[in-house]
């Protein structure tokens, strides 16, 4: 027996060297990103209203400076007061690098396995992920969203971008696939409702089954949603799922937060559940973040400073369930994930999911078209 083991861990290691030469199979972790400083925020601000895949403006090259600009002291004071810096940077890279070291054991044919952060409004930004990989030598990559539910304003648009990077011909000889949703992941549900049961632990045992669990999800413009965006069902099914394992003993609710500017947006709003419970005497509450994994400053400035301190002036018992930031059953998820595509797209199976091919029925942009088509043939 331990002969065949050693013989196993021996094939294990050769397997790894041998790809090695060809450099390690990548996995590029998609996000928006933050600015990790204060003076980083105006930049982060210019990419984010200067990108027509979230924000489709008229003479985008002229308003999205000046918009930003505009908008620039009021969100440096927000990252001022949650301690000077986006956090994401920061738990992405922790996420990566422990997802990987999970991944080598996982599927030892395709390690050894690197993570790259590619955030689409914060360095290090997807063009600097790419430089990074192909000093590397990667021919092998899988492009992960770090977003658990799939929108066409948030996934869509990173790897739209990797899209224009490879047609330019920037991205070398790599083989893509990609892993554009995993909302309802059993890890993932698991991760999120161990965070919920803590939180629980802080009502006594005997009200603890009619604490409110408020999910609360960044809003999408009605424009978006109104489109065919699938965001608002996926968020939908992450919160039953959740409940479904926490055995729907308490009542729930999804509600919308951080919308911006004057536009309708997918209600009802956050602020006004919290405010609306209190008023119906629904005092005890937690906030659950449900569609981003780490802090960020809608859960540590809107969530924490805004909302849980106005539930506290209206005489709430209201509290916010942890980010899942350096959860190990999270990091475990991620890397089952990434395990599992690996293993499929091995065996022959397409290289992005069944729902990625279908373009939203009201979309009229074309690169949404080309880029699912350029996927789906490995990025060729
Ligand atoms: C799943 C998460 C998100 C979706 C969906 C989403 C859609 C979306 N966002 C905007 C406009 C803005 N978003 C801004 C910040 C921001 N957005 C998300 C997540 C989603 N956005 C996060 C996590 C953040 C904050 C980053 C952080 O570090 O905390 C901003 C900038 C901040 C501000 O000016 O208020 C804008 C603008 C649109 C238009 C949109 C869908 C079309
Ligand atoms: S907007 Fe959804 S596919 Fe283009
Ligand atoms: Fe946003």
């Amino acid at each position: 027996m331990s002969v065949l083991k050693n013989i196993g861990r021996m094939s294990v290691r050769r397997m790894a060297t041998v790809s090695a030469t060809k450099g390690p199979t990548a996995v590029v972790m998609l996000n928006m990103g933050g600015p990790s400083t204060v003076p980083e925020v105006h930049d982060f601000l210019h990419r984010l209203f200067s990108d027509g895949d979230l924000i489709p403006l008229p003479f985008q090259r002229v308003l999205a400076p000046l918009i930003a600009k505009r908008r620039t002291p009021q969100i440096e004071k927000q990252y001022s007061d949650i301690g000077g810096g986006s956090p994401i940077l920061k738990y992405t890279r922790i996420q990566g690098e422990k997802m990987c070291q999970l991944l080598d054991e996982l599927s030892p044919s395709t390690a050894p396995h690197k993570s790259y952060v590619a955030f689409r409004y914060a360095r290090p930004l997807t063009e600097e992920a790419i430089a990074e990989m192909r000093a590397d030598g990667v021919t092998r990559a899988i492009a992960f969203t770090q977003y658990p539910q799939y929108s066409c304003s948030t996934t869509g648009s990173s790897l739209n971008e990797l899209y224009r990077l490879g047609k330019k011909g920037e991205l070398g000889n790599i083989d893509w696939s990609v892993i554009d949703r995993w909302g309802t992941h059993p890890g993932f549900v698991e991760a999120v409702a161990q965070n919920i049961e803590k939180t629980l632990q802080k009502f006594p045992p005997e009200r603890r089954s009619s604490v409110v669990l408020l999910f609360s999800a960044h809003s999408l413009p009605m424009s978006v949603v109104n489109r065919g965006d699938p965001y608002v069902l996926e968020v939908s099914a992450s919160v039953s799922a959740v409940m479904q394992r926490l055995g729907n003993k308490n009542p729930y609710r999804l509600v919308w937060q951080s919308q911006v500017g004057p536009s309708a947006w997918m209600g009802m709003q956050t602020r006004e559940a919290v405010q609306g419970l209190a008023r119906l005497g629904r005092k005890e509450v937690i906030l659950i973040p449900i569609a981003f994994t780490s802090d960020h400053i809608e859960t540590l400035f809107e969530l924490d400073l805004e909302y849980v301190k106005e539930g506290h002036e209206l005489g709430m018992d209201i509290h916010r369930s942890e980010s899942l930031n350096e959860s190990p059953v999270f990091i475990r998820a991620i890397a089952d994930i990434a395990a599992q595509h690996l293993k499929e797209v091995s065996s022959g199976a397409p290289r992005t999911s069944n729902q990625l091919s279908l373009r939203c029925p009201g979309c009229t942009n074309d690169t949404c078209g080309q880029q699912k088509a350029w996927f789906s043939r490995g990025g060729q």
